[in-house]
């Protein structure tokens, strides 16, 4: 267990000074996967094999073990919050329709290359298979990054995925949107082949029992006000948030093998952006991707995103196989 993880599962054991009690119960994989009771499994190996990301290990066990258990607690959670907004509907006086209307928002946090893409679309099918919540949407943050000549322009080309390169305020709007319950909200598409921001292509998510909102930075506090207002930030929406959580020189490890994965598969692609690291020698290419790595996706994960990790409901922890280890879950 690394130092950050250490601390947020303190419980205050060591000697005086004694620091404060861990807001996190500490559930090794075998404890979190007893917990999935009589959760049936909805997926089929096939269906599992296409949602897995390239280069993450997932396979039947892992979605039984490490998945069920998530999905009944979400259901669980779910469940929940409806009971709890009918609190404040009673209350309020409101019908019982605007009552049931909100959807369930859950964020899916984590490093460039840990999984998080995965997690979240095996999420979205576990999550439609229960009848009460069929209709879930998935959206990822990079189609709110800047375009890339809106990057460049602002000096920020070798800053992708920092939360200055994005473009917070529409990202907001976005989720403050379908948390509302507007009919109809659209987002914004990235193409990861062609590095960019598909011109004049939207995603709709019209009004879904649940969505998922999956990217690097979503649990980054709001930026500090300047005028006295209150800011928000996307992470303020979230009913369950998850980080999805491994050791920073693993994750280095998948960044690298998948780029090399990508250098024989999608780089290949005459419009890919990466289309020139196939034409010179790996090594070569292997040197960008390490470069990319170390001057961009780790400062981003250090400085960024790992410290938001404390913030999350739910942290999975994976091992160097990509199998999740441990489970943390907020209990206070
Ligand atoms: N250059 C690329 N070309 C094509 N697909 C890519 C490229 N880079 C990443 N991807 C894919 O995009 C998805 C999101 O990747 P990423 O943002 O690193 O998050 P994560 O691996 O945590 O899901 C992954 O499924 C990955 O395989
Ligand atoms: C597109 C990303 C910023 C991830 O965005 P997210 O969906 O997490 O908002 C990332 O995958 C990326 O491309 N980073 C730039 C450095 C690199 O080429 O790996």
């Amino acid at each position: 267990m690394d130092d950050v993880l250490t601390e947020l599962c303190t419980r205050g054991a060591s000697s005086a000074p004694s620091p404060s009690p861990s807001p996190y119960v500490d559930l090794s994989r075998a404890e979190w996967s007893a917990l999935r009771e009589r959760t049936p499994l909805p997926l089929t190996a096939e269906e599992v094999e296409q949602l897995r990301g390239l280069g993450t290990a997932l396979d039947l066990d892992e979605v039984r073990d490490v998945y069920l258990p998530l999905s009944r607690l979400l259901n669980l959670y779910i469940h929940a919050t409806h009971e709890l907004r009918g609190a404040v509907g009673t209350f309020l006086d409101t019908p019982d329709t605007e009552r049931t209307r909100t959807p369930f928002v859950i964020g899916v946090a984590g490093s460039v290359a840990v999984g998080k893409s995965t997690t979240a679309r095996l999420l979205q099918a576990l999550l439609a298979r229960w009848p009460e919540h069929p209709r879930v949407e998935l959206v990822t943050t990079d189609g709110f990054l800047l375009p890339n000549e809106e990057l460049r322009r602002r000096g920020l080309m070798a800053r992708k995925g920092f939360p200055e390169s994005y473009d917070r305020r529409a990202l907001m709007r976005f989720v403050a949107d379908v948390k509302a319950g507007k009919e109809q909200v659209t987002a914004p598409v990235y193409s990861h082949l062609v590095y960019d921001i598909v011109p004049d292509q939207r995603l709709t998510v019209q009004r879904p029992d649940i969505l998922i909102v999956e990217g690097l930075n979503v649990l980054q506090p709001a930026l500090p006000g300047t005028d006295g207002r209150t800011r928000l930030a996307v992470a303020d929406y979230f009913d369950f948030s998850i980080y999805v959580d491994a050791r920073t020189d693993d994750i280095e490890n998948w960044y690298l093998s998948r780029f090399k994965k990508l250098r024989d598969t999608a780089f290949q692609d005459p419009s890919s952006y990466f289309r020139r690291f196939t034409e010179v020698p790996q090594e070569e290419a292997m040197e960008y991707g390490r470069q990319v790595w170390r001057t961009i996706n780790k400062p981003n994960l250090l400085e960024n995103v790992l410290p938001t990790r404390g913030r999350a409901t739910l942290v999975l922890q994976k091992g160097a196989d990509h199998k999740v280890r441990r489970a943390l879950l907020r209990k206070l």
